[in-house]
Order: structure tokens, then C-alpha cells, then sequence
């Protein structure tokens, strides 16, 4: 008889749903808020902003439509980073703690997970700088939400 075919899931399943999203961006943001280079960015964010990032990135992983359709669009996101002069010095450190931050409130670590996981982060952050030194924005609003997958693994390794 023929095996069934593994359902591939997506990040977003993979990673623990909503709660390990919303888990990271709370933690993450107390370690900004303690960083001497990340501080003066912040310190006037929204009290939401956390829980918006939290979206945002569960959605581009395949979770449900909630940024794009209760709390901003891809285009807002974009907006929020103009004008904001962030540096290449930002952007490291940036990564540096939500990658500290997914290992202590244990985001699954296997390599499949990570490197996609990794990956959409440079790329994020990397775009999120260039936005930052632009003034103004060439782009259609109605802009769809990026969407992340496996990459090249494919999938997990579901044995
Ligand atoms: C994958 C990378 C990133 C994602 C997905 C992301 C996502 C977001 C989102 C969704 C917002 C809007 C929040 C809201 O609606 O309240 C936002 C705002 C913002 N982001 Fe990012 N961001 C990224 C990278 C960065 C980096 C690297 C920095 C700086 C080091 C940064 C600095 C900011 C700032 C300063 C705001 C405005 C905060 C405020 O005053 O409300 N972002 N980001």
C-alpha cells in the first residue's frame, strides 16, 4: 500500500503558532528597550508595536491574515521604517538579539527551520534599512504581504 503524503507545514505552524510569535516579539522588545544602540529608536514605539511585528511575521510565515487585514499592510509596515536613518550597526544588533531571543524561548532550532527563519530576517532587516534612508515611497499601496516557505529543504525533516 502507498504511503500518505506528509502534509508540508508551514513556518508558522512549525514555529508553535501565534503564542511562540507573540512569545518572541515581547521578549525581544525588553532586550531592545535595554540596549544602549536600539533604545533611542524605540523608545517611543506604540505600546502595540510588539504585538504588530508578532503579526506581521507570523502572517509572511503562512499564519493567519491579521497585520494585513485588522492592523496595517505591507505598505504601512514599509511607511512606519521611512526616514527613520537606520544603520547597518541597527540592523546587526537587531538581529543579533531576536536571534538570542528565539533560542531562549526555544523557537524549534532544527537547520531546516532556522535557515528559512534566518533568512527572511536578513532580508527583512536589510530592506527595512533601505526604507529607513528614503524620505518617500514609490510603491502600490495595495502591495500584496510578502510570503516566506522552506526554501531549498522544502520542508522539515519529518523522518
Ligand atoms: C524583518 C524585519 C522587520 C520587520 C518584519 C519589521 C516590522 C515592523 C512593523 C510591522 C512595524 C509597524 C508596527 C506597528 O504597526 O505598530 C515596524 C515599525 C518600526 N520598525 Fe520595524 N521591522 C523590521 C526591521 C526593523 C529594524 C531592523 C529596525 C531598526 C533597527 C526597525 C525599526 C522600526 C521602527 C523604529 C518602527 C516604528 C516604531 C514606532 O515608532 O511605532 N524595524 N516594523
Amino acid at each position: 500500500m502507498e504511503e500518505p503524503v506528509k502534509r508540508i507545514p508551514t513556518l508558522f505552524e512549525w514555529a508553535g503558532g501565534m503564542p511562540a510569535f507573540e512569545l518572541l516579539t515581547e521578549k525581544f522588545y525588553q532586550k531592545v528597550l535595554q540596549d544602549p544602540l536600539l533604545e533611542p529608536v524605540f523608545k517611543h514605539m506604540s505600546t502595540e508595536h510588539q504585538r504588530h511585528v508578532a503579526h506581521f511575521i507570523a502572517e509572511v510565515f503562512g499564519g493567519p491574515e491579521m497585520y494585513s487585514t485588522e492592523e496595517g499592510s505591507h505598505f504601512r509596515m514599509i511607511q512606519k521604517h521611512l526616514g527613520k536613518h537606520l544603520t547597518e550597526q541597527h540592523r546587526q544588533r537587531w538581529v543579533a538579539l531576536l536571534l538570542e531571543t528565539a533560542d531562549e524561548i526555544s523557537l524549534p532550532d532544527d537547520p531546516e527551520f532556522r535557515s528559512a527563519f534566518v533568512a527572511y530576517i536578513e532580508w527583512g532587516t536589510r530592506i527595512a534599512i533601505l526604507n529607513s534612508n528614503a524620505e518617500t515611497l514609490e510603491m502600490n499601496p495595495e502591495e500584496p504581504m510578502p510570503k516566506w516557505g522552506w526554501g531549498v529543504p522544502g520542508g522539515p525533516y519529518l523522518g
